[in-house]
Protein backbone atom coordinates (compact mmCIF):
# COMPACT_ATOMS: atom_id res chain seq x y z
CA UNK A 1 0.00 0.00 0.00
CA UNK A 2 0.96 3.45 -0.41
CA UNK A 3 0.71 6.80 2.00
CA UNK A 4 1.74 9.70 2.19
CA UNK A 5 4.46 10.83 4.76
CA UNK A 6 4.53 14.26 6.19
CA UNK A 7 8.48 13.11 7.28
CA UNK A 8 9.36 13.11 2.93
CA UNK A 9 5.74 15.28 1.72
CA UNK A 10 5.16 12.26 -1.07
CA UNK A 11 3.10 9.36 -1.17
CA UNK A 12 5.39 6.43 -0.14
CA UNK A 13 5.31 2.28 -0.49
CA UNK A 14 4.27 1.37 3.09
CA UNK A 15 7.15 -1.16 3.96
CA UNK A 16 8.13 -1.98 7.85
CA UNK A 17 11.36 -2.68 9.22
CA UNK A 18 10.23 -5.99 10.26
CA UNK A 19 8.08 -7.61 8.02
CA UNK A 20 4.53 -8.44 8.59
CA UNK A 21 4.91 -6.33 11.94
CA UNK A 22 3.63 -3.13 11.81
CA UNK A 23 4.63 -0.78 14.65
CA UNK A 24 2.71 2.74 15.64
CA UNK A 25 2.37 5.29 17.48
CA UNK A 26 -0.58 8.04 17.47
CA UNK A 27 -0.44 10.37 20.16
CA UNK A 28 -3.44 10.58 22.58
CA UNK A 29 -5.65 12.65 24.32
CA UNK A 30 -4.80 15.27 27.36
CA UNK A 31 -7.88 14.19 29.22
CA UNK A 32 -8.78 17.41 31.22
CA UNK A 33 -12.28 17.72 29.15
CA UNK A 34 -15.17 15.95 27.42
CA UNK A 35 -13.82 14.44 24.22
CA UNK A 36 -14.95 15.95 20.83
CA UNK A 37 -15.94 15.10 16.88
CA UNK A 38 -12.17 16.57 16.32
CA UNK A 39 -10.57 13.76 18.57
CA UNK A 40 -12.92 11.08 17.13
CA UNK A 41 -11.53 11.91 13.57
CA UNK A 42 -7.95 11.24 14.65
CA UNK A 43 -8.66 7.72 16.33
CA UNK A 44 -11.02 6.42 13.54
CA UNK A 45 -8.78 7.16 10.90
CA UNK A 46 -6.11 4.94 12.55
CA UNK A 47 -8.22 2.30 13.54
CA UNK A 48 -9.09 1.47 9.47
CA UNK A 49 -5.45 2.09 9.11
CA UNK A 50 -4.97 -0.62 11.43
CA UNK A 51 -7.81 -2.41 10.37
CA UNK A 52 -6.47 -2.44 6.70
CA UNK A 53 -3.22 -3.20 7.97
CA UNK A 54 -4.09 -6.06 9.80
CA UNK A 55 -6.46 -7.17 6.67
CA UNK A 56 -2.99 -6.98 4.18
CA UNK A 57 -1.45 -9.57 6.93
CA UNK A 58 0.70 -7.64 9.30
CA UNK A 59 0.21 -7.63 13.56
CA UNK A 60 -0.08 -4.44 14.46
CA UNK A 61 1.31 -2.86 17.63
CA UNK A 62 -0.56 0.18 17.89
CA UNK A 63 0.70 2.35 21.17
CA UNK A 64 -2.41 5.28 22.08
CA UNK A 65 -1.11 7.73 25.54
CA UNK A 66 -2.33 9.50 27.69
CA UNK A 67 -1.29 12.96 28.29
CA UNK A 68 -2.65 12.86 32.39
CA UNK A 69 -0.63 15.40 33.45
CA UNK A 70 -0.73 18.76 32.12
CA UNK A 71 -1.49 22.32 32.43
CA UNK A 72 -4.73 22.19 31.54
CA UNK A 73 -5.55 18.90 34.12
CA UNK A 74 -4.12 21.30 36.20
CA UNK A 75 -5.90 24.29 36.07
CA UNK A 76 -9.08 22.59 35.52
CA UNK A 77 -8.68 21.01 39.15
CA UNK A 78 -8.38 24.13 40.32
CA UNK A 79 -11.33 25.43 38.95
CA UNK A 80 -12.87 22.26 40.50
CA UNK A 81 -11.89 21.77 43.12
CA UNK A 82 -10.29 24.98 44.47
CA UNK A 83 -8.04 24.81 47.41
CA UNK A 84 -8.33 20.37 46.98
CA UNK A 85 -6.67 20.49 43.37
CA UNK A 86 -3.34 19.36 45.30
CA UNK A 87 -5.18 16.61 46.51
CA UNK A 88 -7.79 15.68 44.38
CA UNK A 89 -6.13 16.34 40.56
CA UNK A 90 -6.05 12.64 39.52
CA UNK A 91 -10.06 12.84 39.23
CA UNK A 92 -9.81 14.55 36.29
CA UNK A 93 -7.69 12.54 34.16
CA UNK A 94 -9.60 8.82 35.59
CA UNK A 95 -12.75 10.90 34.42
CA UNK A 96 -11.74 11.58 31.04
CA UNK A 97 -9.68 8.91 30.59
CA UNK A 98 -12.75 6.22 31.51
CA UNK A 99 -15.15 8.63 28.78
CA UNK A 100 -12.13 7.90 26.34
CA UNK A 101 -12.78 4.04 26.72
CA UNK A 102 -16.26 4.35 26.83
CA UNK A 103 -16.61 6.66 23.54
CA UNK A 104 -13.81 4.81 21.26
CA UNK A 105 -16.26 1.54 22.27
CA UNK A 106 -19.10 2.97 20.98
CA UNK A 107 -16.84 4.11 18.07
CA UNK A 108 -16.08 0.10 17.29
CA UNK A 109 -11.98 1.27 17.50
CA UNK A 110 -10.32 -1.70 18.41
CA UNK A 111 -7.84 -1.35 21.60
CA UNK A 112 -4.59 -0.64 21.65
CA UNK A 113 -1.48 -2.66 22.05
CA UNK A 114 -0.66 -0.28 25.16
CA UNK A 115 -2.30 2.83 26.65
CA UNK A 116 1.04 4.70 28.56
CA UNK A 117 0.55 7.51 30.81
CA UNK A 118 2.98 10.03 31.43
CA UNK A 119 2.47 9.42 35.30
CA UNK A 120 3.45 5.95 35.45
CA UNK A 121 6.43 6.63 33.30
CA UNK A 122 8.09 9.87 34.98
CA UNK A 123 10.82 7.62 36.40
CA UNK A 124 11.85 6.42 33.15
CA UNK A 125 11.64 10.18 31.62
CA UNK A 126 13.78 11.92 34.21
CA UNK A 127 16.59 9.06 33.35
CA UNK A 128 16.14 10.12 29.50
CA UNK A 129 16.77 13.90 30.60
CA UNK A 130 19.84 12.78 32.56
CA UNK A 131 21.03 11.07 29.39
CA UNK A 132 19.90 14.30 27.15
CA UNK A 133 22.27 16.35 29.47
CA UNK A 134 25.40 14.01 30.00
CA UNK A 135 25.37 14.14 26.01
CA UNK A 136 25.32 17.88 25.91
CA UNK A 137 21.62 17.73 24.34
CA UNK A 138 20.39 19.89 27.80
CA UNK A 139 21.01 22.28 29.51
CA UNK A 140 19.61 22.91 33.13
CA UNK A 141 18.07 26.52 34.00
CA UNK A 142 18.36 28.47 37.28
CA UNK A 143 15.39 27.71 38.15
CA UNK A 144 15.86 23.95 38.15
CA UNK A 145 14.05 23.28 34.51
CA UNK A 146 15.90 21.41 31.93
CA UNK A 147 15.82 22.74 28.09
CA UNK A 148 16.48 20.71 24.87
CA UNK A 149 18.76 22.72 22.80
CA UNK A 150 17.69 22.62 19.09
CA UNK A 151 20.79 24.05 17.93
CA UNK A 152 22.35 21.20 18.64
CA UNK A 153 20.29 19.29 16.24
CA UNK A 154 21.57 19.43 12.85
CA UNK A 155 18.45 18.77 11.05
CA UNK A 156 15.95 20.45 13.59
CA UNK A 157 13.41 21.39 11.10
CA UNK A 158 13.27 18.19 8.78
CA UNK A 159 9.45 17.47 9.92
CA UNK A 160 7.98 20.77 9.59
CA UNK A 161 10.20 22.13 6.68
CA UNK A 162 11.50 25.18 8.45
CA UNK A 163 14.90 27.07 9.25
CA UNK A 164 15.59 27.63 13.24
CA UNK A 165 16.24 31.16 12.19
CA UNK A 166 12.86 31.53 10.10
CA UNK A 167 11.32 29.90 13.06
CA UNK A 168 12.98 32.18 15.74
CA UNK A 169 11.85 35.39 13.26
CA UNK A 170 8.25 34.29 13.14
CA UNK A 171 7.95 34.67 16.49
CA UNK A 172 5.87 31.83 16.82
CA UNK A 173 7.77 30.95 20.31
CA UNK A 174 7.98 33.44 23.30
CA UNK A 175 11.47 34.04 24.57
CA UNK A 176 11.46 32.59 28.33
CA UNK A 177 13.86 33.36 31.05
CA UNK A 178 16.49 30.47 31.37
CA UNK A 179 16.01 29.48 27.82
CA UNK A 180 19.09 29.79 25.58
CA UNK A 181 17.18 29.76 22.39
CA UNK A 182 13.60 30.71 21.95
CA UNK A 183 12.79 27.62 20.35
CA UNK A 184 14.59 25.49 22.80
CA UNK A 185 11.73 23.69 24.96
CA UNK A 186 11.29 21.99 28.34
CA UNK A 187 11.88 18.47 29.29
CA UNK A 188 11.39 19.15 32.66
CA UNK A 189 9.56 22.14 34.32
CA UNK A 190 10.29 23.67 37.55
CA UNK A 191 7.31 22.76 40.15
CA UNK A 192 4.92 25.75 40.83
CA UNK A 193 3.62 25.82 44.44
CA UNK A 194 0.33 23.83 44.85
CA UNK A 195 0.45 21.42 41.54
CA UNK A 196 1.66 18.03 41.63
CA UNK A 197 5.39 17.46 41.58
CA UNK A 198 7.77 14.69 40.63
CA UNK A 199 11.41 14.02 41.85
CA UNK A 200 14.81 14.87 39.75
CA UNK A 201 17.90 15.67 39.90
CA UNK A 202 17.31 19.15 39.16
CA UNK A 203 14.62 20.14 41.09
CA UNK A 204 10.52 18.80 41.69
CA UNK A 205 8.65 19.16 39.12
CA UNK A 206 7.74 17.60 35.92
CA UNK A 207 8.16 16.18 32.22
CA UNK A 208 7.56 18.10 29.36
CA UNK A 209 5.40 17.27 26.53
CA UNK A 210 7.15 16.66 23.62
CA UNK A 211 9.72 14.16 25.59
CA UNK A 212 6.69 12.28 27.44
CA UNK A 213 5.89 11.05 23.78
CA UNK A 214 9.10 10.12 22.71
CA UNK A 215 9.60 7.77 26.07
CA UNK A 216 6.62 6.20 25.63
CA UNK A 217 6.51 5.27 22.21
CA UNK A 218 10.09 3.73 22.03
CA UNK A 219 9.23 1.76 25.63
CA UNK A 220 7.18 -0.16 24.15
CA UNK A 221 7.80 -0.27 20.10
CA UNK A 222 11.51 0.32 20.26
CA UNK A 223 12.79 2.68 17.82
CA UNK A 224 13.07 3.18 14.84
CA UNK A 225 9.39 2.08 14.63
CA UNK A 226 7.32 2.15 11.15
CA UNK A 227 4.32 4.81 11.78
CA UNK A 228 3.68 7.96 13.79
CA UNK A 229 0.69 9.76 13.86
CA UNK A 230 -2.03 12.54 14.98
CA UNK A 231 -3.53 15.16 14.25
CA UNK A 232 -1.95 17.83 11.75
CA UNK A 233 -1.43 20.80 14.19
CA UNK A 234 1.00 18.13 16.12
CA UNK A 235 3.63 18.66 13.66
CA UNK A 236 5.10 21.84 14.98
CA UNK A 237 6.57 21.79 17.44
CA UNK A 238 4.94 18.39 18.71
CA UNK A 239 6.44 16.00 16.53
CA UNK A 240 9.38 17.84 15.13
CA UNK A 241 10.56 18.10 18.70
CA UNK A 242 9.91 14.34 19.13
CA UNK A 243 12.80 13.87 16.51
CA UNK A 244 15.12 16.15 17.93
CA UNK A 245 15.07 14.35 20.92
CA UNK A 246 14.60 11.02 20.08
CA UNK A 247 18.12 12.05 17.25
CA UNK A 248 19.29 13.13 20.53
CA UNK A 249 18.84 10.02 21.97
CA UNK A 250 19.70 7.57 19.74
CA UNK A 251 21.68 9.32 17.07
CA UNK A 252 18.88 7.85 14.86
CA UNK A 253 17.88 10.44 11.60
CA UNK A 254 14.68 9.99 12.22
CA UNK A 255 12.70 7.54 15.16
CA UNK A 256 9.79 7.01 12.67
CA UNK A 257 9.72 6.39 9.21
CA UNK A 258 5.86 7.32 8.11
CA UNK A 259 4.63 10.28 9.34
CA UNK A 260 0.81 10.80 9.28
CA UNK A 261 -1.27 13.55 10.09
CA UNK A 262 -4.90 13.93 9.96
CA UNK A 263 -6.96 17.21 8.82
CA UNK A 264 -8.98 19.20 11.09
CA UNK A 265 -12.43 18.63 11.58
CA UNK A 266 -14.20 21.87 11.07
CA UNK A 267 -17.27 23.48 12.20
CA UNK A 268 -18.54 26.38 10.08
CA UNK A 269 -14.84 26.19 8.32
CA UNK A 270 -13.02 27.12 11.92
CA UNK A 271 -10.89 23.82 13.47
CA UNK A 272 -13.34 22.16 16.58
CA UNK A 273 -11.20 23.54 19.22
CA UNK A 274 -12.13 23.55 23.24
CA UNK A 275 -10.44 27.27 22.91
CA UNK A 276 -12.75 28.01 20.08
CA UNK A 277 -15.77 27.28 22.04
CA UNK A 278 -17.00 25.35 19.14
CA UNK A 279 -16.84 21.84 19.93
CA UNK A 280 -19.74 19.34 19.77
CA UNK A 281 -18.85 16.08 22.07
CA UNK A 282 -18.73 12.90 21.30
CA UNK A 283 -21.49 11.55 23.77
CA UNK A 284 -23.99 14.25 22.40
CA UNK A 285 -23.41 13.04 18.90
CA UNK A 286 -23.40 9.03 19.95
CA UNK A 287 -26.31 9.53 22.01
CA UNK A 288 -28.43 10.33 18.91
CA UNK A 289 -26.21 8.71 16.02
CA UNK A 290 -24.34 5.19 15.92
CA UNK A 291 -20.73 4.62 16.32
CA UNK A 292 -21.06 3.21 12.76
CA UNK A 293 -22.64 6.07 11.28
CA UNK A 294 -20.45 8.02 12.44
CA UNK A 295 -17.58 6.37 11.00
CA UNK A 296 -19.11 6.57 7.71
CA UNK A 297 -19.33 10.22 8.08
CA UNK A 298 -16.04 10.44 8.70
CA UNK A 299 -14.37 7.75 6.39
CA UNK A 300 -16.33 10.08 3.61
CA UNK A 301 -14.05 12.59 3.62
CA UNK A 302 -9.88 11.77 2.56
CA UNK A 303 -8.27 11.72 6.03
CA UNK A 304 -5.52 14.81 4.81
CA UNK A 305 -8.38 17.06 3.92
CA UNK A 306 -10.35 19.26 6.12
CA UNK A 307 -13.66 17.82 6.93
CA UNK A 308 -16.77 20.08 7.86
CA UNK A 309 -19.01 18.60 10.43
CA UNK A 310 -23.03 18.56 9.78
CA UNK A 311 -25.88 16.62 11.32
CA UNK A 312 -26.97 16.23 7.53
CA UNK A 313 -24.14 14.18 7.13
CA UNK A 314 -24.91 12.72 9.67
CA UNK A 315 -27.99 11.41 8.64
CA UNK A 316 -26.43 10.50 5.09
CA UNK A 317 -23.87 8.21 6.78
CA UNK A 318 -26.80 6.77 8.89
CA UNK A 319 -28.89 6.09 6.17
CA UNK A 320 -26.06 4.23 4.77
CA UNK A 321 -25.39 2.28 7.46
CA UNK A 322 -29.00 1.01 6.81
CA UNK A 323 -28.93 0.09 3.92
CA UNK A 324 -25.25 -1.65 4.39
CA UNK A 325 -27.75 -3.66 6.86
CA UNK A 326 -30.41 -4.47 4.44
CA UNK A 327 -28.20 -5.72 1.90
CA UNK A 328 -26.35 -8.12 4.81
CA UNK A 329 -29.16 -8.93 6.41
CA UNK A 330 -31.40 -10.18 3.20
CA UNK A 331 -28.20 -11.60 1.53
CA UNK A 332 -27.80 -13.84 4.48
CA UNK A 333 -31.41 -15.10 4.43
CA UNK A 334 -31.21 -15.53 0.23
CA UNK A 335 -28.34 -18.03 0.66
CA UNK A 336 -30.82 -20.79 1.43
CA UNK A 337 -32.60 -19.86 -1.99
CA UNK A 338 -29.55 -20.44 -4.17
CA UNK A 339 -29.39 -22.58 -6.79
CA UNK A 340 -26.88 -25.77 -7.93
CA UNK A 341 -24.58 -23.70 -10.42
CA UNK A 342 -24.39 -20.51 -11.49
CA UNK A 343 -26.07 -19.51 -14.58
CA UNK A 344 -25.27 -15.55 -14.46
CA UNK A 345 -21.76 -13.59 -13.95
CA UNK A 346 -22.63 -11.92 -10.14
CA UNK A 347 -20.10 -12.93 -8.46
CA UNK A 348 -17.33 -11.37 -11.11
CA UNK A 349 -19.74 -8.58 -10.89
CA UNK A 350 -20.36 -8.35 -7.28
CA UNK A 351 -16.45 -8.50 -6.72
CA UNK A 352 -15.40 -5.65 -8.58
CA UNK A 353 -16.26 -3.78 -6.10
CA UNK A 354 -14.35 -5.22 -3.65
CA UNK A 355 -11.04 -4.62 -6.41
CA UNK A 356 -12.04 -0.93 -6.45
CA UNK A 357 -12.43 -0.95 -2.32
CA UNK A 358 -9.09 -2.39 -2.16
CA UNK A 359 -7.71 -0.28 -4.72
CA UNK A 360 -8.84 2.64 -2.75
CA UNK A 361 -7.51 1.90 0.50
CA UNK A 362 -4.50 1.32 -0.76
CA UNK A 363 -4.17 4.85 -2.68
CA UNK A 364 -2.80 6.51 0.47
CA UNK A 365 -6.56 5.27 2.31
CA UNK A 366 -8.89 6.78 0.02
CA UNK A 367 -11.55 6.26 2.03
CA UNK A 368 -14.34 8.10 0.59
CA UNK A 369 -13.74 5.80 -2.71
CA UNK A 370 -13.90 2.86 -0.60
CA UNK A 371 -17.06 3.71 0.54
CA UNK A 372 -18.74 3.96 -2.32
CA UNK A 373 -17.69 0.97 -3.15
CA UNK A 374 -18.94 -0.83 -0.44
CA UNK A 375 -21.95 1.24 -0.40
CA UNK A 376 -22.48 0.39 -4.63
CA UNK A 377 -21.95 -3.31 -3.43
CA UNK A 378 -24.43 -3.33 -1.03
CA UNK A 379 -27.16 -1.75 -3.92
CA UNK A 380 -25.52 -4.66 -6.42
CA UNK A 381 -26.74 -6.95 -3.72
CA UNK A 382 -30.24 -5.43 -3.31
CA UNK A 383 -31.08 -4.88 -6.54
CA UNK A 384 -29.15 -7.81 -8.85
CA UNK A 385 -28.14 -10.50 -6.16
CA UNK A 386 -31.16 -10.93 -4.25
CA UNK A 387 -33.58 -10.83 -7.18
CA UNK A 388 -31.41 -13.67 -9.12
CA UNK A 389 -30.42 -15.62 -6.43
CA UNK A 390 -31.80 -18.81 -7.65
CA UNK A 391 -29.48 -18.82 -10.70
CA UNK A 392 -26.34 -18.55 -9.09
CA UNK A 393 -24.87 -21.33 -6.48
CA UNK A 394 -24.90 -21.18 -2.71
CA UNK A 395 -21.28 -21.03 -2.42
CA UNK A 396 -21.56 -18.31 -5.15
CA UNK A 397 -23.76 -16.51 -3.12
CA UNK A 398 -21.14 -17.42 -0.12
CA UNK A 399 -18.30 -15.66 -1.74
CA UNK A 400 -20.46 -12.49 -2.38
CA UNK A 401 -21.19 -12.24 1.31
CA UNK A 402 -18.27 -13.19 2.78
CA UNK A 403 -16.23 -10.28 0.95
CA UNK A 404 -18.83 -7.90 1.33
CA UNK A 405 -18.61 -8.15 5.31
CA UNK A 406 -14.57 -8.78 4.91
CA UNK A 407 -15.02 -5.40 3.35
CA UNK A 408 -17.14 -3.93 6.05
CA UNK A 409 -14.80 -4.85 8.76
CA UNK A 410 -12.15 -2.88 7.12
CA UNK A 411 -13.98 0.05 7.86
CA UNK A 412 -15.37 -0.85 10.87
CA UNK A 413 -19.20 -1.46 10.30
CA UNK A 414 -21.79 -4.01 10.44
CA UNK A 415 -20.45 -4.35 13.85
CA UNK A 416 -23.72 -5.45 15.04
CA UNK A 417 -24.94 -7.93 12.48
CA UNK A 418 -25.93 -10.53 15.01
CA UNK A 419 -29.90 -10.76 14.81
CA UNK A 420 -31.13 -11.93 18.41
CA UNK A 421 -31.75 -15.42 17.20
CA UNK A 422 -35.54 -15.55 19.23
CA UNK A 423 -36.12 -12.62 17.10
CA UNK A 424 -35.42 -14.51 14.35
CA UNK A 425 -37.44 -17.36 15.20
CA UNK A 426 -40.48 -15.12 15.53
CA UNK A 427 -39.82 -12.94 12.74
CA UNK A 428 -39.61 -16.39 10.46
CA UNK A 429 -42.81 -17.48 11.71
CA UNK A 430 -44.57 -14.51 10.77
CA UNK A 431 -42.92 -14.12 7.69
CA UNK A 432 -44.30 -17.72 6.75
CA UNK A 433 -47.88 -16.96 7.87
CA UNK A 434 -48.11 -13.95 6.00
CA UNK A 435 -46.27 -15.95 2.87
CA UNK A 436 -49.95 -18.45 3.62
CA UNK A 437 -51.92 -15.37 3.80
CA UNK A 438 -51.12 -14.18 0.70
CA UNK A 439 -51.60 -17.55 -1.05
CA UNK A 440 -54.64 -17.20 0.45
CA UNK A 441 -55.64 -13.86 -1.03
CA UNK A 442 -55.86 -12.79 2.35
CA UNK A 443 -53.84 -9.21 1.33
CA UNK A 444 -55.44 -6.82 4.09
CA UNK A 445 -54.20 -9.24 6.92
CA UNK A 446 -50.88 -9.85 5.01
CA UNK A 447 -50.74 -5.87 4.87
CA UNK A 448 -51.31 -5.71 8.45
CA UNK A 449 -48.74 -8.27 9.43
CA UNK A 450 -46.13 -6.06 7.46
CA UNK A 451 -47.04 -2.84 8.84
CA UNK A 452 -46.93 -4.18 12.66
CA UNK A 453 -43.20 -5.59 11.85
CA UNK A 454 -42.34 -1.98 10.41
CA UNK A 455 -43.50 -0.33 13.38
CA UNK A 456 -40.91 -2.74 15.55
CA UNK A 457 -38.22 -2.11 13.48
CA UNK A 458 -38.74 -5.43 10.78
CA UNK A 459 -38.54 -4.47 7.36
CA UNK A 460 -40.14 -7.02 4.85
CA UNK A 461 -38.87 -6.79 1.03
CA UNK A 462 -40.94 -9.35 -1.06
CA UNK A 463 -38.56 -10.65 -3.86
CA UNK A 464 -41.58 -12.65 -6.14
CA UNK A 465 -42.56 -15.40 -4.08
CA UNK A 466 -39.26 -15.17 -1.50
CA UNK A 467 -39.62 -12.65 0.97
CA UNK A 468 -36.60 -11.25 3.02
CA UNK A 469 -36.10 -8.95 6.41
CA UNK A 470 -33.75 -6.31 7.29
CA UNK A 471 -33.50 -5.55 11.14
CA UNK A 472 -33.38 -1.76 12.36
CA UNK A 473 -30.46 -1.36 14.65
N1 LIG B 1 -10.70 19.65 15.30
C1 LIG B 1 -9.82 18.65 15.21
N2 LIG B 1 -9.67 17.98 14.06
C2 LIG B 1 -8.80 16.96 13.95
N3 LIG B 1 -8.02 16.55 14.95
C3 LIG B 1 -8.11 17.18 16.14
C4 LIG B 1 -9.01 18.26 16.33
N4 LIG B 1 -8.88 18.67 17.61
C5 LIG B 1 -7.95 17.90 18.19
N5 LIG B 1 -7.46 17.00 17.32
C6 LIG B 1 -6.46 15.95 17.56
O1 LIG B 1 -6.91 15.12 18.61
C7 LIG B 1 -5.80 14.55 19.30
C8 LIG B 1 -5.94 14.76 20.79
O2 LIG B 1 -5.65 16.09 21.06
P1 LIG B 1 -5.68 16.85 22.43
O3 LIG B 1 -6.25 16.05 23.53
O4 LIG B 1 -4.36 17.49 22.61
O5 LIG B 1 -6.82 17.90 22.06
P2 LIG B 1 -6.69 19.41 21.74
O6 LIG B 1 -5.94 19.63 20.46
O7 LIG B 1 -6.21 20.08 22.96
O8 LIG B 1 -8.20 19.73 21.50
P3 LIG B 1 -8.84 21.12 21.90
O9 LIG B 1 -8.04 22.15 21.19
O10 LIG B 1 -10.25 21.03 21.43
O11 LIG B 1 -8.74 21.18 23.40
C9 LIG B 1 -4.56 15.20 18.69
O12 LIG B 1 -4.00 14.33 17.75
C10 LIG B 1 -5.11 16.44 18.00
O13 LIG B 1 -4.31 16.80 16.91
ZN1 LIG C 1 2.60 13.13 21.23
Amino acid sequence: MRIYNTATRQVEEFTTYVPRLARGYVCGITPYDHMHVGHGRVYVFFDIFRRYLERLGYEVRLVINFTDIDDKIINRAKEEFGHEAYKRWREIPERYIAEYFEMTKKLYIKPAYAYPRVTENVEDMVKWISTLVEKGYAYVAPDGSVYFEVAKVPNYGVLSRQKIEELVAGARVEPEPGKRNPLDFALWKSWTPGEPWWDSPWCPGRPGWHLECVVMSTKHLGAPFDFHGGGADLIFPHHENEIAIARAYFGVDNFARYWIHVGYLTVRGEKMSKSLGNIITLREVLSKHSGEALRLAYAMSHYRKPMEFTYELLQQAEDMAKTLYTAYDELSQALRDAGEKDQEPLAQEALKYAEAFYGALDDDMSTPEAVQQLYGMARYIISTVLHKIEKISRETALTILNKYVEMADVLGVLERRQIPKELEEVVKTLVEVRAKLRQERQYQLADYIRQRLAELGVELHDFGPRTYYTYRR
